[in-house]
């Protein structure tokens, strides 16, 4: 991939120009001008409508934006990232979770050799695994069938499959499927507590097999379960998710117990290999044969649409546009289904562990914002909790709001009430209310003019606040694939960008490195030197 300062190009110049007249845009205006605009600034694909009209831009930011990835070879990049080149340079690793998606006929080579034949190969282990739990042939060791499932792992082993989990709820099977990440013993005791382990299959899941929480976590379950049950239980009823086969097997797992994945699938893109094995489990092969068909529509079409209609690139570009030009710190995700609760959650691991840089690919500082922070819940209930900050609060907030045409319980009177939020949300942000009418209301209601004069500018709002809404035609595993990828292909396409490695994540090791050295001292009981506050806190602990 190309080394390119995103700020020393013409594109960024021109941008920073016309910022100069776009930060005082009113939507509203750009919305009376042109009656076409809500057509202009719209992609349908699919069952997906994404309306960005509601942006502050106009038609001239879009050409300058769309320059801008011309000038960073946004195009080869893509290129780059699909054939499986080692983008991810600090490690040293292709980034191919689109393979994962791909279909059979496939040729996608990793150091000289297509990785297809193997990714259908776990496939078909993963089918035939959770087929024979669903529908009770694989047994526990007492005979009985598996009741519950309880998913050990962490960040992308944890999060992405108890999202898709969440999400798919609607489309579950008879298991229960619990999740177990902390290393908080209190996290795990208390989800073993009710289990019956004659009944209950552990999936541990770690990518590097050396996360402490997981391997504790595993480590606590399997001396719970061993008092319960016999040694040789362990075979029928712990299975792992891991590249590092060995030292899984070290651990005492059975080597046909094990699902593995690659080096090329990072961590927070892994749950269309085998660390979706839990989801499988909850709703089906079918169902996440699905999920991967829905997000390789999503490739196909990042990779193939012209960026003016690209649903992920646009995304990208309006992310960079509030964030380097207006200094937008954070974005919203405001999904409107309740079943979609964890999807802010999913992301922020995804988006700020990988645009989260401050070095550039050159190895220097950037001297621009990169990685945006993230955070949502869903609509309506985040209405009544943060929308009053995101409505009257003095940040910009930009927030993309995600809705479905249809419900899935097909309750029409929730549904209809629902959707009327996420269409009033928007309309609201970008209209505001001025102080005349704010002012017109309350004589109507008889209020005093001094009243009125009190009361108006706490009334107003400014509006003028940026949405981007998702509206797709129902939430299906094929329709929430299509979502997710869209993600990772706006993160991509900003890691692009900002010419940073998207796909390492250094900045979490010092804290592991440092928890270790402190655990030593802890169960020692013998306090080193640290600065003062950190020693003083560790001796109050141990006192
Ligand atoms: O799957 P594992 O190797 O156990 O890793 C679990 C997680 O821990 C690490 O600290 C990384 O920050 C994450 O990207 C990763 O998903």
């Amino acid at each position: 991939m190309k080394n390119i300062n995103p700020t020393h190009t013409d594109a960024w110049k021109k941008l920073e120009e016309h910022f100069q007249s776009a930060k005082d845009f009113q939507m509203k205006e750009l919305f009376k001008e042109n009656p076409g605009r809500a057509d202009e600034f719209c992609i349908q694909w699919e069952d997906f409508y994404v309306d960005f009209s509601k942006n502050i831009i106009d038609k001239e930011t879009q050409s300058h934006l769309l320059s801008l990835t011309e000038e960073v070879k946004l195009k080869d990049a893509v290129d780059s990232y699909f054939s499986g080149e080692a983008i991810n340079r600090t490690e040293g690793r292709a980034v191919l979770h689109t393979a994962l998606r791909e279909g059979s006929d496939a040729n996608v080579k990793v150091d000289g050799e297509n990785i297809i034949p193997e990714v259908f190969e776990v496939k078909e282990k993963i089918k035939n695994f959770s087929e024979a739990v669903i529908d009770g042939t694989r047994k526990g060791y007492t005979g009985l069938p598996f009741t519950d499932i309880v998913n050990i792992g962490i960040g992308g082993s944890d999060l992405g499959p108890v999202m898709i989990t969440e999400s798919l709820e609607y489309y579950k099977n008879h298991l229960n499927v619990h999740y177990v990440s902390n290393v908080d013993g209190d996290h795990v005791h208390q989800a073993i507590k009710n289990l019956n382990p004659e009944t209950t299959l552990f999936v541990v899941v770690s990518k590097s097999w050396s996360t402490q929480e997981t391997l504790s976590n595993a480590s606590t379950i399997r001396t719970w379960f061993t008092k319960k049950a016999p040694q040789e239980a362990v075979a029928k009823h712990f299975v792992a998710v891991s590249s590092n086969v060995e030292a899984v097997q070290e651990f005492g797992i059975d080597s046909d117990n094990i699902f593995p994945m690659w080096d090329w699938v990072g961590g927070r893109f892994s749950l269309w290999s085998a660390v979706g094995l839990s989801i499988s489990l909850s709703v089906g092969f079918i169902n996440f044969e699905s999920l991967l068909k829905g997000a390789n529509a999503m490739d196909v079409h990042f990779k193939e649409t012209p960026f003016e209609q690209n649903i992920p690139v646009q995304l990208a570009l309006l992310s960079v546009w509030y964030n380097n030009f207006f200094k937008a710190e954070s974005e919203a995700v405001i999904p409107y289904s309740q079943y979609l609760h964890r999807l802010p959650a999913y992301l922020q691991q995804a988006i700020m562990e990988s645009n989260g840089k401050s070095v550039d690919r050159n190895g220097k500082p950037v001297d621009y914002q990169t990685g945006t922070i993230i955070w949502g819940e869903p609509g309506t209930n985040s209405q009544h909790a943060f929308f009053q900050l995101i409505h009257q609060g003095t940040k910009l907030i930009p927030a993309e709001f995600i809705g479905f045409k249809k419900s899935l319980f097909e309750d029409k009177d929730h549904h209809n009430k629902l959707m009327a939020n996420y269409f009033a949300q928007t309309e609201a942000l970008l209209q505001g209310k001025d102080a005349a009418t704010v002012e017109a209301e309350l004589k109507a209601k008889n209020v005093s003019e001094e009243e009125i004069g009190h009361l108006a500018p706490f009334k107003v709002f400014s509006g003028n606040k940026p949405t981007t809404s998702i509206l797709i035609d129902k939430l299906t595993p094929e329709s929430l694939g299509k979502l997710v990828a869209l993600y990772e292909h706006k993160i991509f396409v900003q890691g692009v960008i900002w010419n940073i490695y998207s796909y390492d994540q250094w900045g979490v090791e010092l804290g592991k490195q440092l928890a270790t050295n402190i655990l030593k001292e802890i169960e020692g009981n013998d306090v080193a030197q640290h600065d003062s506050s950190t020693e003083k806190m560790l001796k109050f602990f141990l006192s």
